[in-house]
């Protein structure tokens, strides 16, 4: 799915205090792009994103998903949009904990209209013989591509990951990433990625630097890496 954002602000206010956390940003993301968003701490990074996956609203401007205007959508359309549409991964894998691995993947194709198969996707994910255990009893990257599987089982347009390697050490990190890499390749899925880690940019086909809630520079990345060559450095 594509996306285009044109001049979208958004001012956080608090008692008398105004954050502008987005200052004009204007963007196009072309179906089946794999982009990374960098930026130091405050930039407006995870705002982007929660925007444009209708996580949170805009205060001017306007955002188009396939050309549709979810700017203009109420709560409800938005929710049937996020549910149908989007995958998301955060860097706390917001796993429950009661749940085996093949559970919580269930989570995510009971909200899906046309979900994948959930044992292709563990497969793919190199979880098949992590089925049915809990996630205490797995490590931080097991627990992370758990939460990749259960976004992408949805079979989602749009897959958003705000920090999917921050809680990672630089091996399990680039599992995980060669996971996003192989979905982005074979299902042709969107990814939108946002970190302060650099070093995943040579995954990205474009990116995006920000800077005080403005897009700093774009840059198209015409070599890109396989992520098992990724070195945090
Ligand atoms: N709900 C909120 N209410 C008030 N201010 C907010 C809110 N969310 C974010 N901000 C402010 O908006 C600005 C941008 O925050 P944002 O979280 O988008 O930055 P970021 O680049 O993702 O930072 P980090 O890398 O630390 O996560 C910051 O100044 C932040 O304090």
């Amino acid at each position: 799915m594509s996306i285009k954002v044109e001049q979208v602000k958004k001012t956080y206010v608090t008692g008398e205090v105004k954050t502008h956390a987005l200052r004009g940003i204007d963007l196009k993301i072309k179906e089946g792009e794999l982009v990374v968003i960098l930026g130091p701490s405050g930039s407006g990074k995870s705002t982007l994103l929660n925007v444009i996956s209708g996580l949170d609203t805009v205060t001017e401007g306007t955002i188009r998903v396939n050309n549709q205007e979810i700017t203009s959508y109420n709560e409800k359309k938005l929710t049937s949009f996020r549910r149908n549409k989007l995958g998301f991964i955060f860097q706390s894998y917001n796993l429950l904990p009661n749940l085996t691995t093949y559970e919580n993947v269930e989570v995510g194709e009971y909200l899906s209209k046309s979900p994948l198969s959930i044992n292709d996707i563990l497969n793919q994910v190199g979880l098949k013989s992590e089925k049915n255990k809990f996630p205490y009893q797995m490590s931080g990257g097991q627990q992370q591509r758990v939460s990749i599987a259960r976004a992408v089982v949805k079979n989602p347009s749009i897959l958003f990951c705000d920090e999917p390697t921050g809680s990672l050490d630089e091996d399990t990190g680039k599992q995980v990433l060669k996971v996003l890499q192989d979905l982005n390749n074979e299902l042709g899925t969107t990814i939108i990625i946002v970190t302060h880690n650099i070093a995943i940019k040579d995954i990205a086909d474009r990116v995006i630097k920000m800077r005080s809630g403005e897009i700093d520079e774009i840059i198209t990345n015409d070599q890109k890496i396989d992520a098992k060559e990724v070195s945090w450095g």
